[in-house]
This record gives structure tokens, sequence and C-alpha cells, in this order.
């Protein structure tokens, strides 16, 4: 059996294969979290988050991942406080998840994977006149990552609300985009809690495919990049 957790296989997704995909970066995610690494911060605010459903575009496959694409030409859906200096909006959430439900996500607590990770992405409109800019730019963009873990029991139907835990309490960091350009403009605040969906939605996310359209069919699954080393980061959290 190979050694170290089955959790995840080691193949790297091409996405990452080429070198130059991970130049000398300081801040690279995802990251595992780790409770003795993390350090409790009185001073970081509740995250106050408002989205409108109105805002919602379309949803579409990138040929990577499952994304669904805002309106940010105005300040409808988007987020404030927390770690947060200025207020973000909404561009778009998208999903990593696993080929089973033993791994998917993207950032892991304590070595523990999730069976996918929801990524809110969110820009400065503050600082940047559009997200393309903020994308690479300092404070550049927010992420709010929510982990996704299969529910036993039935669930009602979608409401946009419940893409986020009830318990608010959150870790947040430094760190990069997870796929190209991998850019290091990232505050991320991921939820300690996970947020349930039923097995029929993960088993859906599987039937994805990253081959296009007369290619040799290729099930989308594990879209996520390999962990990255802390380096001399300090995870904040906002709960004792
Ligand atoms: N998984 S993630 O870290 O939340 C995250 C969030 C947002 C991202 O935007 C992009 N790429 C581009 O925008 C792009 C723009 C132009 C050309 C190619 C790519 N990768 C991202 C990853
Ligand atoms: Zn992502």
């Amino acid at each position: 059996a190979p050694c170290g957790p089955r959790r995840r296989n080691n193949a790297v997704h091409p996405l990452w294969k080429d070198p130059a995909s991970s130049p000398g970066g300081t801040r690279p995610s995802p990251i595992n979290i780790r409770w003795r690494d993390s350090v409790y911060d009185p001073r970081l605010q509740p995250l106050s988050v408002s989205y409108d459903a109105a805002s919602c575009l379309h949803v579409w496959n990138t040929g990577y991942l499952l994304q669904v694409e805002f309106d940010d030409s105005t300040d409808w859906s988007g987020i404030s406080g927390g770690p947060l200096e200025n207020p973000y909006r909404l561009k778009q959430f998208h999903f990593h998840w696993g080929a089973v439900d033993e791994w998917g996500s993207e950032h892991t607590v304590e070595d523990h994977a999730y069976p996918a990770e929801l990524h809110l992405v969110h820009w400065n409109a503050v600082k940047y006149q559009n997200y393309r800019e903020a994308a690479t730019g300092e404070h550049g963009l927010a992420v709010i990552g929510v982990f996704l873990k299969d529910s036993r029991a039935a669930l009602g139907p979608f409401q946009p609300s419940c893409l986020l835990p009830t318990c608010r309490d959150y870790w947040t960091y430094p760190g990069s985009l997870t796929t190209p350009p991998l850019s290091e403009s990232v505050t991320w605040i991921i939820y300690k809690k996970p947020i349930e969906v039923a097995q029929d939605q993960l088993a859906a996310f599987r039937t994805l495919l990253f081959s296009a359209l007369g290619e040799k069919e290729e099930a989308m699954v594990n879209n996520y990049r390999p962990l990255q080393p802390l380096m001399k980061r300090k995870v904040r959290s906002s709960f004792q």
C-alpha cells in the first residue's frame, strides 16, 4: 500500500506540471491548517456577508472546475469586516472536489481533507478598477473557503444562504490563487465548520468532464492543487 494517507493520489494535474507555474512564491495556497500553528486574534471582527442571488449571471465548466459568475458592476453582493480593510465584491464562486469522499478539498485541517471545497472569490473594488487588476495586486482578492461534507440526512431545496455554515468561526491567512496565474494576492478566510451536501450533489460534480467535445472523455475529479508549505506565515483564528 502506498506510504502515508491514501487520501491523495500523487499524480499532479497537468495544470501545475509546468515548472514555471510555481515561481519563487513566499505565500502559496492551499495549506494544511494546524490548530497549534494558528493564533486567536481578538481584533478580528465578524465577517459581514451579503449576497443577492439576483446578481448571479451564469454557471459554466471552465475546463478545470464548475464556476458561477456574478455581476460585479455594483456592490450588490460582497463582504466586509473580518480581516478585511475594505469591502470586497463577489465576482464568482466555484468548487474543487475529489474522485471519492476521502479527498477533494484544497485546504486540509489537521491533515483531514473534505470531499469538496467551495471558493467564493471577491475583489477589492475600493483599491482596483476591475477584477483582473485586483487578481494580481496587493490586497486584491479575498476568497472565502467553505468545506463540503457528505450529509447522511436528506436535504431540502437549494438555498443560496445554505452555502455558508451557521457557525461563522474562521481562520485567515495571506495566500495565493491555487490555479494559474497563482498570484499571491489573496486574503484567505476559511470557515471552520463544513456545510453538508447530499451525496448525489457530490456525484453530480464527478459527472463533469475535463475533456472537450470530441476528445477522449476524462472525468473532472481531483481538481485541487497539492498542499503548499506554510513558510513564514501565521494563521489567525477568529475563535478561541
Ligand atoms: N482557487 S482560487 O484560489 O479561489 C482562484 C480564484 C480566482 C482565480 O482566478 C484565476 N485565474 C484567472 O483569473 C485568470 C485570468 C486570466 C487568464 C488566466 C486565468 N485563478 C483563480 C483561482
Ligand atoms: Zn478555488
